[in-house]
């Protein structure tokens, strides 16, 4: 394992050099008219130039060839026959469908397949243009090889990756990072990188199309919690001088993938400094926030990351995660409450099962509770919940579940619509039984648990 450094801190103005080139960084500007080293200097903008100065992200990259070094982009022929649209943000060529969808775990590439990170992804499901820098798109990956001589990056938003099985060594312009399950990382609009795996691996990815994810606002919550800025980890510089002939450059744009030639690595980053850099966040440092008295608190107190629209506090996307917690609520059904929402919601597993689903939602799997669709416990949690001793409880030990939660109404694309979905998953609240007794009179316990 590679010896992997990080910054410490959320979005800071960081700066950074390889130890194997003291002095990369310019000295008091950005432009010299001979960089240190013989190096190229690179702004990548992450905001518009002008930009609220609180807002604002860029960075300096200090590099051996400017990236505009490469042959001219093609469009990527399709992995495999029949697998065009496999990454798509066509969300019209297939009929809408409002259902309750639940995905058996996504299938690992088979042992005989070699499937590297980006041949491995595809869109479950997602809204809105990269066009008009308004949307978002879900993608499962599931991949057995390393990138090699290839990287990545996409021109239409930020990815947050969600690994579920197989750790991601992460190779970025920025240095590397590790990314472990229950780990997650953020790569940022532009910002190229190589996947290396080491088996079977297999993860969620949320792209939005617009804005950046931060750190949501705290409220009376105070200074500190949820997750805390400190806690977030970027790469420090790395570089590598290394020419190699026919290295691949694979730009998504426009939700098309397309492939450039060049005859060099693109990870020629000596030294950088700035504030648009990718980093990555181990979920067990999650400071978690729940209720104390009574009642079900909405999961948005579990929010890790958020990406906002214009409409205050109305998310484009948040990231949201159930972690092993004390459950202590008096005189509360402690599960999920029943909900039909005006944001969709996503979920999937890193590992151990859901409370208000213990069966059949597994870990690498996944569901969709869309726009107004109703949702919430099935009958087993509802029976076992109503009736429960309500002592204090750990729940989620062992699991971790998380919700990619959006204002836009997602369409699911062909390839989700007939993968691994589980045609049963309805009835797991058709024997939800009817309680209702016209004759009910509080009984005494209730009344005195109320004073
Ligand atoms: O399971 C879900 O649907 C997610 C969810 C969790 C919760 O604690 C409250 C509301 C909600 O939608
Ligand atoms: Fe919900």
């Amino acid at each position: 394992m590679a010896d992997l450094q990080y910054m410490s801190g959320f979005c800071n103005e960081f700066a950074s050099e390889d130890p194997r080139c003291p002095g990369a960084l310019p000295e008091g500007q950005n432009n010299p008219q001979q960089c240190p080293y013989g190096l190229y200097a690179e702004q990548l903008s992450g905001t518009a130039f002008t930009a609220p100065r609180t807002e604002n992200q860029r960075s300096w990259l200090y590099r051996i060839r400017p990236s505009v070094v490469h042959k001219p982009f093609e469009a990527e022929e399709p992995f495999e026959e029949g697998d065009r649209g496999r990454i798509t943000h066509d969300w019209d060529s297939v009929k809408p469908n409002p259902n309750q969808l639940r995905w058996n775990p996504f299938d690992l590439p088979k042992s005989d397949a070699k499937v590297d990170f980006v041949q491995g992804m595809k869109t479950v499901c997602g809204a809105g243009d990269p066009k008009a820098r308004n949307g978002i798109a879900i993608y499962i990956y599931t991949c057995n090889v390393p990138m090699g001589d290839k990287s990545f990056y996409t021109s239409d938003g930020d990815f947050l990756i969600v690994p579920q099985q197989g750790g991601l060594l992460i190779t970025t312009e920025f240095g590397r990072m590790q990314v472990d399950p229950n780990e997650i990382c953020v790569i940022q609009r532009g910002i190229r990188f190589s996947v290396h795996v080491d088996g079977p691996s297999r993860g969620y990815v949320m792209e939005v199309f617009n804005g950046h994810y931060e750190l949501p606002n705290l409220g009376p919550i105070g200074a500190n919690g949820l997750a805390n800025p400190r806690d977030f980890e970027t790469p420090c510089a790395w570089y590598e001088d290394r020419d190699v002939s026919g290295y691949t450059v694979i730009s998504k744009y426009h939700g098309h993938l397309f492939a450039a030639k060049q005859d060099h690595s693109p990870f020629d980053v000596v030294a950088w400094h700035g504030n648009y850099a990718p980093y990555k966040y181990d979920l067990s440092k999650f400071m978690v926030i729940n209720c104390v008295a009574f009642d079900h608190a909405d999961p948005s107190i579990f929010t890790v990351l958020t990406c906002q629209s214009n409409r205050a506090g109305t998310a484009i996307a948040d990231f949201v995660v159930f972690p092993p917690r004390w459950s202590v609520q008096e005189h509360t059904f402690r599960p999920p409450y029943y909900h039909r929402n005006c944001m969709s919601e996503f979920m999937g597993l890193i590992y151990g099962n859901y409370e208000a689903k213990e069966d059949g939602f597994q870990p690498g799997g996944g569901s969709l509770h869309s726009m107004m669709t109703p949702h919430g416990p099935d009958a087993e949690c509802f029976e076992k919940a109503s009736t429960a001793d309500l002592k204090p409880h750990k729940i989620a030990e062992g699991t971790m579940a998380f919700m990619f939660e959006s204002s836009l109404s997602m369409a699911v694309t062909g390839w989700a619509n007939k993968t691994k979905v589980d045609p049963d998953y309805y009835k797991c609240w058709q024997p939800l039984k009817k309680h209702f007794n016209p004759n009910w009179k509080p009984a005494l316990k209730d009344k005195a648990q109320k004073k």
